[in-house]
């Protein structure tokens, strides 16, 4: 989800973060950015008494992190990416600058320092727009910094030593991270939690909109000019920009640029981003990365049989997508990937492509009627094996469990003592409102083909006598007698005849006072 429209201007841009943290790394991902990440080689010892001030040090470190990764991934591939987001955080007090600690006792004296005293942590920020044309590199660096002031208590040298000795203080500025254990050493934060933590979301979200929406404006074409930004001409034939990334172009023309087709790229980059998700599943790669330790691509390659090249990409396309992550160790799963991802607990179907798109409606010729929870998709796997056909029930199960709790607690339902979910297939939805409604009973409708499997499938929590299972076809056979019956998922792959006739059935076998309560995954509605 991206709550932050402006983020999605950059969906479409090959970004790069020049980070290792992976306090930065988690931070823009919750925020929905895609991006690959190349942690600078820029190493930090700019001379800081030549600043004026701790935050202009945190802001230069933090654009040249960015332009070493800018000009190292030009020189190779001769292509930059299209952003690079670098960022640099330091603790200042008394007008020192605090980095990360070098030793225990190094740390020790850093945290002696801020006992007791209020200091400030800047993470400076540089945001640069690259475009490589003719071999040369142009860049167009934005940049600015955040402060956030924070209180410390008195610390004990007991409390000092501990903490150090748990070894949280030797990856972060000022020897402690105020997101763990360093939480405790803390009394009072003034500004941007997020801002101590590495990276300042606010303020960012904040400079990509003067970027991409100038005056207010919702349009993506940048303003014609940018407050903090410049850069100097770099020596090989690098250009900095006066420029904003896209005016750049409309610049060079004379002309004023076609209207960018944001949503067009959006969704060629949400194909190629499922084709990635999907071709990883295939191949077992959050399988083979489950619970293990890291692999390195040719490794993973290697245990697959695939390219080493191209499995190299694959990964990369899957850590942009926030299902792995990358480190020198190697390739590891998320916690999404682990969860959702693996065969156990799938929420695809299991097939190298989306499915549902290319099948036509109607019932298959296969001597297997549809299934009711999702016509198009069983239908299609009834040609294939026996495999397949529960990989897909494996994933429908798989995401009504995800849904069915938000589903249940969508509409106050207590007033009904009996329910049918008609096409409810494994019964992940009924049992969650049995749980949710202690005094409800559900009944579950659905093929005979689907219902066969369903010993094979736990639900959520215990299973319950409240719950029941018939064997039955919609479109022919008597619906049972409930108070309420449940159409969740089970209209929208129909032509609107067949719609009709369902509701119709439906309908004739309302008691008055009787509901239907419809929902999708996306959207609840209920017609009573
Ligand atoms: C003060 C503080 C810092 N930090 C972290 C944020 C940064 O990761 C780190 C400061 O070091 P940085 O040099 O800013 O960043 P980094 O070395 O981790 O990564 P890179 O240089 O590759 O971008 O300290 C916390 O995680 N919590 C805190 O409370």
């Amino acid at each position: 989800m991206v709550l932050c429209p402006v983020i999605r201007k950059l969906l479409h841009k090959r970004v790069v973060l020049a980070s290792a943290s992976p306090r930065r790394q988690e931070i823009l991902r919750q925020a929905g950015l895609r991006f690959e990440v190349v942690p600078s080689r820029f190493k930090e010892t700019l001379p800081k008494a030549s600043f004026p001030t701790p935050p202009a040090y945190a802001v230069e470190t933090a654009k040249q992190k960015a332009l070493e990764v800018a000009r190292r991934m030009h020189q190779k591939d001769l292509r930059a990416p299209d952003v690079v987001i670098g960022a640099d955080t330091i603790v200042a007090v008394g007008g020192l600058i605090l980095e990360k600690p070098v030793d225990k006792q190094d740390a020790y004296s850093m945290l002696s320092r801020l006992s007791g005293k209020e200091h400030s942590v800047f993470t400076g920020v540089a945001i640069v727009h690259c475009c490589s044309r003719d071999g040369r590199l142009d860049t167009d660096v934005s940049e600015f910094y955040e402060e956030t002031r924070v209180q410390f208590s008195e610390l004990s040298e007991e409390l000092l030593w501990e903490y150090i000795d748990s070894g949280e203080p030797m990856d972060k500025a000022g020897g402690y991270g105020i997101q763990a254990l360093g939480g405790m050493l803390v009394e009072q934060v003034h500004g941007d939690f997020l801002n101590v933590v590495g990276f300042p979301l606010n303020r960012f979200c904040k400079k990509l909109a003067e970027l991409y929406y100038p005056s207010g404006r919702e349009d993506p074409r940048p303003a014609q000019s940018h407050q903090g930004r410049g850069g100097r001409a770099e020596d090989g034939g690098e250009r900095t920009q006066a420029a904003g990334p896209e005016e750049a172009v409309s610049n060079r023309t004379g002309h004023s640029p076609p209207p960018f087709p944001t949503g067009l790229l959006e969704l060629v980059d949400s194909f190629k981003a499922s084709k990635a998700l999907f071709t990883a599943c295939k191949l077992k790669v959050f399988d083979l990365l489950k619970d293990g330790a890291p692999l390195k691509a040719v490794d993973v390659a290697g245990k697959l049989g695939t390219s080493a090249c191209g499995t190299g990409r694959l990964l990369d396309a899957c850590v942009a997508l926030g299902f792995l992550q990358k480190t020198d160790r190697g390739y590891s799963n998320t916690e999404t990937a682990n969860l959702h991802l693996t065969s156990d607990g799938r929420v695809l179907p299991p097939t190298g492509r989306p499915r549902g798109m290319s099948v036509g409606r109607g019932r298959a010729g296969h001597g297997v009627r549809v299934c009711l929870s999702d016509p198009l998709l069983f239908q299609a796997s009834c040609a294939h094996s026996e495999e397949t056909r529960l990989g897909l029930l494996r994933a429908m199960h798989s995401l009504a469990k995800l849904t069915a709790r938000h589903v249940a607690t969508a509409f106050d339902l207590s007033r009904f003592a009996s329910a049918c979910d008609l096409g409810g297939c494994t019964g992940a939805l009924a049992h969650a409102l049995a749980r949710e409604y202690p005094r409800l009973r559900v009944t579950v409708f659905d093929l005979p083909e689907v219902l066969q499997h369903v010993a094979g499938f736990q639900p959520d929590g215990p299973r319950t006598e409240q719950v029941s299972f018939l064997p039955g076809d919609i479109f022919e056979d008597s619906l049972p007698e409930a108070d309420l019956y449940v159409v969740s998922r089970i209209l929208r792959d129909w032509p609107d005849g067949k719609v009709h006739e369902l509701l119709s059935r439906v309908a004739r076998a309302c008691k008055p006072g009787e509901a239907t309560a419809s929902t999708s995954l996306l959207q609840n509605l209920i017609f009573v």
